[in-house]
Parts: C-alpha cells; sequence; structure tokens
C-alpha cells in the first residue's frame, strides 16, 4: 500500500532563487537613488536583493491586506456594525544592528506603491522606551532595549488606538543623538492603509494582551550572533566619524577614541546589554513571526522562511 507523507510543519523555507519565483510581475518602482535614502549605516543593500527579496514580499502582503480586509468584514456584519476600514498591522522585529530599520524604509516605500493601500506609517518602538531620568530612577540605564525599559502599556494604547480607527494617534520620539525622548515632539498617524511597527520586543507576548496580538503580519529579521556583533563593532567604529562628531551626541566623548578603543568600548556595549537581550528576550519570540529573513555574514537574505499555518 502506498503511504502518503503530510507535511505538518507550520513553516515554509524557501531559499533566495525559489523565493525570486514569486515575486510574478510585481515591478520594481524604486531607483537607486530613493534606495540609498533608505538604507541604514553599514546595511549593504542593493536593488537586486530588493528586486528578489521584498517584491515577492510586497506581493504576497498585498494578497494578504485585501483577504484581511474581507475578513474583517465578515465581523461587522455579522455584528450589525457599519464596516470600517482598520489598518493592517505589520510587526518587524530582531536584534540590535541587524538593519530592521532599513527593512522596514524599504516595505514601506514598496507597500505604498500599491493603488489599494498608498497610506503606509512606519513607528518604531524606540519612542516608547522610558525617559532617562525614569530608567536611572528604576536603576534601568544597562537594560535600555529590554522589555521593562519601554512604557508598555502605551506602547499597547497607541496600536489599540490605530487598530480602533481613531483619526490622529500621537507616538512620542525617540532620538539616538541626545540618548533620550524628546520632550514635548509626537509622530501622528493618521488612519493609515498599513502601519509598520518596528521594534526588538515588538513579538514579545505576556499574560495580557501585548501588542502582537494586534499584529496581521510580522517580520523577524534574523543573523548570526558573530555577525551581529560585528555588525554593531563597525557600525559604532562609522559612528565616530558621523554622529558621535557632533557636539550635541550623547556620545560625542567616544568621538576621539582610536579604534582599539573603540572597539573595547563596542564590544562591551554589546555583550553586557545587546547581546543577553537578544539572547533572553529577541530571540525566543522568532517563532512566532509570520516571515523569517535569514541574512548572511554580507547582509544579503540568502533564506526566507513563512509561516504557512
Ligand atoms: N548611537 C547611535 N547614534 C546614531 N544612530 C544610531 C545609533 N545607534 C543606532 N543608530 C541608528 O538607529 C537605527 C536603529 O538601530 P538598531 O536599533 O540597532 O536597529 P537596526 O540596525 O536593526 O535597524 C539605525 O538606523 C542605526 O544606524
Ligand atoms: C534604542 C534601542 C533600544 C532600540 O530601540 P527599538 O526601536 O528597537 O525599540 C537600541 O538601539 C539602543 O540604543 N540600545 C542601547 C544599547 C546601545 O547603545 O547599543
Amino acid at each position: 500500500m502506498r503511504s502518503t507523507t503530510l507535511d505538518t510543519s507550520p513553516y515554509v523555507e524557501l531559499n533566495r532563487d525559489l523565493w525570486r519565483g514569486l515575486r510574478d510581475a510585481t515591478p520594481l518602482p524604486l531607483t537607486d537613488d530613493e534606495l540609498a535614502g533608505m538604507r541604514s549605516l553599514g546595511d549593504a543593500i542593493s536593488l537586486e536583493e530588493v528586486a528578489d527579496i521584498y517584491l515577492p514580499l510586497s506581493r504576497l502582503i498585498n494578497l494578504q491586506v485585501a483577504a484581511h480586509q474581507a475578513l474583517h468584514t465578515t465581523t461587522t456584519q455579522f455584528l450589525r456594525e457599519p464596516s470600517i476600514r482598520t489598518p493592517f498591522v505589520i510587526g518587524i522585529a530582531g536584534s540590535v544592528a541587524v538593519g530592521k530599520s532599513t527593512t522596514a524604509r524599504i516595505l514601506q516605500a514598496l507597500l505604498a506603491r500599491w493603488p489599494d493601500h498608498p497610506r503606509v506609517d512606519l513607528v518604531t518602538t524606540d519612542g516608547f522606551l522610558l525617559p532617562t531620568a525614569e530608567l536611572k530612577r528604576r536603576n534601568l540605564l544597562k537594560r535600555k532595549g529590554f522589555p521593562e525599559s519601554y512604557d508598555r502599556r502605551g506602547l499597547l494604547r497607541f496600536l489599540v488606538d490605530v487598530k480602533s480607527g481613531r483619526p490622529e494617534v500621537r507616538a512620542p520620539v525617540y532620538s539616538h543623538l541626545s540618548y533620550d525622548i524628546v520632550p514635548g515632539e509626537h509622530q501622528l498617524v493618521r488612519q493609515p492603509d498599513i502601519l509598520l511597527l518596528e521594534g526588538l520586543n515588538v513579538l514579545q507576548t505576556g499574560p495580557s494582551l501585548t501588542v502582537s496580538d494586534f499584529f496581521d503580519f510580522s517580520i523577524y529579521v534574523n543573523a548570526r550572533i558573530g555577525d551581529l556583533r560585528s555588525w554593531y563593532v563597525d557600525r559604532f567604529l562609522t559612528l565616530r566619524r558621523t554622529a558621535f562628531a557632533r557636539r550635541d551626541s550623547h556620545f560625542h566623548r567616544y568621538a576621539s577614541l582610536d579604534d582599539a578603543e573603540a572597539r573595547t568600548i563596542a564590544t562591551e556595549l554589546w555583550t553586557e546589554i545587546n547581546e543577553p537581550n537578544l539572547v533572553e528576550n529577541i530571540a525566543p519570540t522568532r517563532a512566532r513571526a509570520t516571515l523569517v529573513l535569514q541574512k548572511g555574514a554580507d547582509h544579503s537574505i540568502h533564506r526566507v522562511r513563512l509561516r504557512k499555518l
């Protein structure tokens, strides 16, 4: 008797060639110049990478937005409520220095080119970090980026307000320059079609509702821990000549370090703060992501894992 094997894995793994084939006829609406403005420091990305990796992803999300809207309408019809459009929310998670910001900015640009969802907003969770004075008070200065260093209630409230269709919702703003929340400054979110929420801990769950409960799609940007450490240290070395060189930078004292001193300090910051946060809090959330983008040592994405169940 012939036995049929049923594939019961919740994931499908695709190498770059197979994933690229799923682009179908999606056009590439970006130029090299536009791409240059989206690249984060140290994050090498080419138009080829956008075409191979991000266009199939943009097509998949476009299909899911339509399906999500239809599903939402069935619930409002059942409740005999008028159907309102709620934003499709995408979470983007991963380690410090993995390149989440670049992924988020490219997706924002590509998704906004679809005529059925042109309004795409991007919010980063660093705006919900507790102000430095409060971190000091709670003895959390060395825990920046850990779950307890955020105003988690405020972040959840923000997302629920956006998702429920409030005309205008405000998110606080963080500055890498002052290393603190910018007093009185806000980013306004006004009923976008899609909201991208990017941050270290966005896929975390807890005993009550968390932001990940409101995601319609989620992406985890993954890389080997050794690669992440060297990307973090290399970026720190470059920042000496850019951000740290500014007098108003919180890290201005690091601008004059030589290479060896800078490597020592960056490695300490990595080993004492960012690596433990990755191992304890961030990496364990990977299994939950709808999509995992696997990066190689050269930053390029060579494998994609999609959750199909
Ligand atoms: N100390 C810093 N000064 C200025 N910019 C920084 C500093 N640290 C990180 N950045 C920038 O902030 C952004 C977010 O960085 P990070 O949280 O490490 O996420 P990712 O590298 O995954 O995008 C990146 O664009 C990075 O270049
Ligand atoms: C600001 C961050 C916590 C990232 O915040 P996110 O937007 O991911 O919530 C991180 O980039 C950071 O500054 N970590 C502190 C340790 C360090 O300086 O590397």
